[in-house]
């Protein structure tokens, strides 16, 4: 009885049914040699056996888990069959016991919905428009600075660029989150301002408020990361929330917001109905919301439940802000390191940015505006290639099928988000008829060239040639899986890709990525929350 139990019909290693400790004993030597804990599901289970789908065996305590590869069917799951799956147990148990009130941490249900639609508007591109892309815009023309100023000082030696592009994306979430700045990054050009020049002024200074911030955001990432990969997350996770670390983190978290939140509730309360419907008074994600907030309850001639108190919004704003920056600055390390490694693709990427704005640096506006196909190539190509958010799950909600293997109700599938290996062979009649239907309308890039050589970084991929000769973005030139999709996929989707756009422009056309030495040079990786570059470094030329 205590032997690993097989769903029928799904392939499995053959060795591991007869042992009752399933696969664990293939799977732990993977993950010791590469420090990739989705990775070395997928290595042992579809990617050993060659198939689209599988199943990893455990004890028979545990159900086993079924691994998803097919980029294609992975894609359906999520947008199209809503339905049939949602969000696994193993997923929400990630969050919840820190966040339980976050909407990542809940099935999806009516007061998920109820609280998904409050949050919607705060991440449309026109309000991300006007709240979020100036400050993310000013954060990195002050990453600029300080790269400048290490391109000038180490002149040939490589630097990590891990921390700065956390401390820039700590400031642009922080920022437009809360509408106040945080200035980590303004604090470390002082800082290396003064080491530079021998001194240890800047230690006579009180470290700005983005400074505790960011040890206690990092500590939570840390903490998440390190229990995600125990025996039982969930367990550990709740400990955690037991400890005098956490409770501090949760305090001092609680107190910024809830100071920003006061000014804000003051500043709406004394406002005329009329008034309060104007959206530019806000300034940032918090104030659209509690703007709403004290709208309905003027409305409803109620008095207003203190902001504070709501557990919903401080668990959202906790979620958002670690998730939010952590993600994008990983993202951002990758693409520093695919520049240095794809010189072709950073000289393409420079002159087609040197075509759009030949007058030097654009603004934020020209920036978002401006139509560069071979820009929108190259970043989708980078959230593609990082695969920084590698495995997700979903749990069958009713008994379905996948491929023509039978999925029983409650069962949890682990897709790989990451598309960076050819899928294994498919038989097309095994698809859903929403499946046949979307490779008819697209295409399936798999067969054309958009899906060649997928292990490597090439932006044309996601272009295509219109009629008139004229090269365009294609979107659809493979599923877009980085941000999984759906109604349980990315809701900060548009603000990351907003901020990789800024970011990514002001960089290559103001620094070129230089070649790295060999022992720098790996693209090897280490799964935290999100997939980390082991070696985050780069070598800069100031070309401004
Ligand atoms: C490069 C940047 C980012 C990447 C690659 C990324 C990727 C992802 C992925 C793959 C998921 C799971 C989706 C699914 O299961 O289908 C997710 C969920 C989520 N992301 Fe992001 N993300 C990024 C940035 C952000 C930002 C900037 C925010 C917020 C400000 C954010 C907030 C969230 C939240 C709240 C969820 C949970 C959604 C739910 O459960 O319904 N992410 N993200």
């Amino acid at each position: 009885r205590v032997y690993p139990k097989a769903y029928p019909g799904i392939p499995y290693n053959e060795e591991s049914i007869n042992r009752i400790t399933g696969d664990i004993p293939n799977l732990v030597p993977v993950i010791q040699a590469t420090n990739e804990f989705s990775g070395s599901i997928f290595a042992i289970t579809t990617q050993k056996l060659g198939k689209p789908i599988a199943q990893m065996l455990f004890p028979a305590i545990r159900n086993p888990l079924i691994t998803l590869e097919d980029p294609r069917e992975i894609e359906d799951i999520v947008l199209r069959r809503n339905k049939e799956f949602d969000k696994a147990p193993m997923a929400i148990d990630t969050f919840s016991p820190m966040f339980p009130h976050a909407s990542i941490s809940q099935f999806t249900t009516p007061k998920l919905k109820a609280q998904k639609r409050l949050w919607a508007d705060v991440m449309g591109v026109e309000f991300l428009r006007k709240a979020a892309a100036p400050n993310i815009y000013k954060a990195t023309l002050e990453l600029l600075d300080l790269w400048r100023l290490k391109a000038t000082v180490y002149k040939n030696e490589a630097f990590s660029v891990h921390q700065d592009f956390q401390n820039a994306a700590l400031d642009a979430i922080w920022v437009a989150m809360i509408g106040e700045e945080p200035g980590v990054t303004r604090y470390e050009i002082k800082k290396f301002h003064s080491e530079v020049a021998g001194n240890s002024d800047y230690t006579n200074e009180a470290p700005p408020r983005g400074s505790f911030l960011k040890e206690e955001v990092a500590y939570i990432g840390q903490t998440i990361a390190r229990n995600s990969n125990t025996p039982s997350p969930k367990w550990a996770q709740k400990l955690e929330t037991y400890t005098r670390r956490y409770r501090k983190f949760r305090r001092t978290v609680t107190t910024e917001i809830g100071l920003a939140m006061e000014k804000a509730v003051d500043r709406f309360q004394r406002l005329e109905m009329g008034n309060l419907e104007a959206e530019e008074l806000d300034t940032c994600m918090m104030d659209l919301v509690l703007r709403r907030q004290v709208l309905e309850a003027k409305k409803a001639n109620r008095p207003l439940t203190d902001p504070r108190e709501d557990q919903s919004m401080m668990d959202e704003m906790f979620v958002m802000l670690v998730g939010g920056h952590d993600s994008t600055a990983n993202a951002l390390t990758w693409f520093v390191k695919f520049m240095e490694a794809y010189p072709v693709a950073q000289v393409k990427l420079r002159a087609a940015l040197k075509a759009a704005f030949p007058d030097g640096d654009p603004s934020v506006d020209e920036i978002i505006g401006t139509d560069i196909p071979y820009l929108d190539a190259a970043c989708e190509e980078g959230f593609r290639f990082a695969g920084v958010a590698k495995g997700n799950l979903r749990q069958a909600t009713m008994d379905t099928e996948i491929l023509g293997c039978r999925i029983p109700k409650g069962a949890q599938i682990f897709m790989n988000y990451h598309v960076n290996r050819t899928p294994a062979p498919v038989d097309e009649s095994a698809r859903t008829d929403g499946s046949k239907a979307a490779a008819a309308k697209f295409g399936d890039g798999f067969q054309n060239i958009a899906g060649r050589d997928l292990g490597t970084f090439e932006p044309r991929r996601w272009m295509v040639k219109e009629t008139t000769g004229k090269e365009v973005f294609n979107s659809h030139a493979l599923p877009s899986l980085s941000f999984g999709g759906g109604y349980r996929g990315c809701p900060g989707r548009k603000l990351a890709t907003m901020e990789f756009r800024i970011v990514v422009t002001l960089l290559i056309l103001n620094l070129e990525f230089l070649d790295l030495p060999e022992n720098l040079k790996t693209m090897s990786a280490s799964e935290k929350i999100f997939r980390e570059p082991d070696k985050p470094y780069a070598r800069l030329r100031s070309l401004r």
